[in-house]
């Protein structure tokens, strides 16, 4: 394991950004990020539409690579490793750190292979029964599926199938779960469900979540970052960091008058 490059408070950071420019082609998607993630905890991303929450969650696990327009400017640090550093392999970083998207994604196979498959890919040579089974009740859906888990995955409901999505980026045993807008195709019952799972999740895991919905920052993050979008020197609108705090602290004594605007809903 890679040493530590910080500590702050008694939590160590995992995630760290350094003046990082993130272009598509000649737009200036984001600029000039500094921030911090800590370990064990979750971390959410607020902000309004386009300011680039996605795409720098992306950023984390080096999915913008399959951008052909995307490049990267400055650092983004996996503890010690910088991890657009030449002799990084993108495959392990996106074992390490999973991704689960907005709309659920399960592979079209059985609930057991959807979970199988990474860990067969990544050349898993322990128990399969074992490692299904576990990954399904971290993901809380084990009592759900264990007598179906030859059926296909598309049988599930949509909630059900998001928590198949967490239980899959779980299998690989990453160490950083990245979620863009997890519960946005979920009706409330589901949000719900995946709102414990994501508490229970950070005994284990560190958790980076974008969510539009503030009541959600609020009740899942220990700490908020709120970017804002605005126009840049070279025309086009860039994204950039506002602030970033305890989420307690975002919500109820910001110290920038914009994120006041915005958690309070008088933005725009
Ligand atoms: N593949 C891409 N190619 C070109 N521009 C892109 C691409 N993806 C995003 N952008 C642009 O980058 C900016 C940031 O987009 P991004 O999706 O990261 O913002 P966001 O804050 O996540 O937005 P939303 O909340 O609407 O999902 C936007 O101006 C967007 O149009």
């Amino acid at each position: 394991m890679a040493t530590n490059i910080s500590t702050v408070n008694g939590t160590d950071t995992v995630l760290r950004t350094e003046n990082l420019n993130i272009y598509y082609g000649n737009f200036l998607a984001v600029r000039d990020i500094w921030l911090d993630i800590p370990k064990n905890r979750v971390t959410a991303f607020i902000g309004p539409s386009g300011c680039g929450k996605s795409t720098l969650l992306r950023c984390y696990n080096r999915l913008n690579d399959l951008i052909e327009s995307f490049r990267a400017e400055g650092k983004v640090y996996y503890y010690d490793k910088n991890l657009y550093a030449p002799d990084i392999d993108p495959v392990e970083v996106r074992r390490r750190i999973g991704m689960v998207f907005q709309r659920p994604n399960p592979f079209p196979k059985s609930i057991y292979d959807n979970i199988a498959f990474g860990a067969r890919i990544n050349g898993y040579k322990g128990n399969m029964d074992e490692l299904v089974e576990r990954s399904l009740k971290q993901a809380a859906l084990w009592d759900e599926v264990k007598d179906k888990l030859r059926q296909s995955a598309f049988a599930l409901s949509g909630g059900q199938q998001q928590r198949l999505c967490i239980a899959r980026a779980i299998a690989v045993q990453p160490e950083i779960i990245l979620m863009d807008e997890p519960c946005s195709a979920l009706d409330p019952i589901s949000t719900l469900r995946v709102e414990e799972l994501i508490h229970e999740l950070k005994e284990k895991y560190t958790i980076v979540i974008v969510t539009h919905n503030m009541q959600q920052a609020a009740r899942v993050s220990d700490k908020t970052a709120f970017f804002n979008v605005q126009q840049s020197d070279k025309g086009g609108r860039s994204g950039y960091l506002v602030e970033y705090d305890a989420t307690e602290l975002i919500f109820n004594n910001p110290q920038q008058q914009d994120t006041k605007d915005y958690v309070s809903g008088r933005f725009g």
